[in-house]
């Protein structure tokens, strides 16, 4: 498969790497230095593309992939104000994308675990519940991508939650928070590459769930994955599609 890295930055280094070694070839890499050689040309050359540059770049780089008609791989978070306009936009334009805010299959089975966890503890009103997730300090988004599906997973399933608010420790958070919101603590720590945990609490005990993710291979393996699952597809798709939990 030939593959056009999208971001060349932490994640898309590794992402080569691990491509390489499944046997396919990198025939385009874009980064903030080379914006110029993003031409429907260049990205014509390869077979599937993976964006993993920045909250603020994502959206042009899905539209440059479906106007050069490539299937394209979004690992990028920051952007999902926006997701429901872009798949009205890929649906109609019968082009390929799948997104995750997280391609680990650690935090794959955390997600699905997380939608089974909530939905029990609607017979638990005693527990109040919050997400932490930790980051290295070059990231730009607040809450992670992560930290939001997990939090929109719960509200999905725990009646007692209808929106969450994120508090990004050391900056201003003056909100007094309501008792239907859940609060999303993001802290940032040199070089930490993801950890998310939910907590469950009441007056005599705490229950927390937790996934620390040690390196940034399981995120960059999950795209390549991904990737070879999405070549031959047309279609609108999320992460969750390769896994199917049932
Ligand atoms: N979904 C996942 O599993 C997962 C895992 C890790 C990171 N991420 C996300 O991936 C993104 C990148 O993470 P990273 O750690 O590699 O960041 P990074 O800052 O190390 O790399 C991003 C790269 O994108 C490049 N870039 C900036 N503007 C661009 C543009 N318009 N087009 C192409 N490239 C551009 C920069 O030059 C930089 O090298 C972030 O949004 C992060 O949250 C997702
Ligand atoms: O390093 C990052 O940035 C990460 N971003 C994703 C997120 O926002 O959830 C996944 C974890 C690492």
């Amino acid at each position: 498969m030939k593959i056009a890295l999208l971001g060349y930055g932490k994640m898309g280094q590794i992402i080569e790497r691990f491509a390489l070694e499944r046997g396919h070839e990198v025939v385009l890499k874009i980064n903030i230095d080379n914006l110029e050689d993003l031409t429907t040309s260049n990205l014509k050359k390869a077979d599937v593309a993976i964006d993993f540059s920045a909250p603020d770049a994502a959206i042009n780089n899905i539209y440059a992939c479906f106007d050069a008609n490539v299937p394209v791989v979004v690992g990028t978070t920051g952007w999902y104000g926006q997701l429901q306009e872009v798949k009205n936009e890929c649906l109609t334009r019968n082009n390929s994308l799948l997104y995750g805010s997280n391609f680990s299959i650690g935090v794959n089975i955390f997600f699905h675990m997380n939608k089974v966890l909530a939905k029990l503890m609607n017979g638990f009103p005693a527990y109040e519940v919050q997400v932490e997730e930790i980051h290295h300090t070059q990231k730009l988004d607040s809450p992670s991508g992560t930290a939001m599906t997990i939090a929109e997973d719960i509200i999905e399933n725990l009646d007692r939650k209808n929106e969450w608010v994120n508090e990004l420790v050391g900056t201003q958070f003056d909100d007094v928070l309501k008792k239907e919101q859940l609060l999303i603590e993001s802290h940032r720590i040199e070089n930490i590459p993801g950890t998310h945990t939910v907590v469950y609490s009441s007056e005599v005990d705490e229950i927390e769930f937790k996934h620390t993710a040690h390196n940034r291979s399981g995120f960059a393996l999950g795209a390549v994955v991904a990737a070879e699952w999405l070549e031959k597809k047309q279609g609108f798709y999320n992460i969750a599609d390769i896994f199917n939990f049932k």
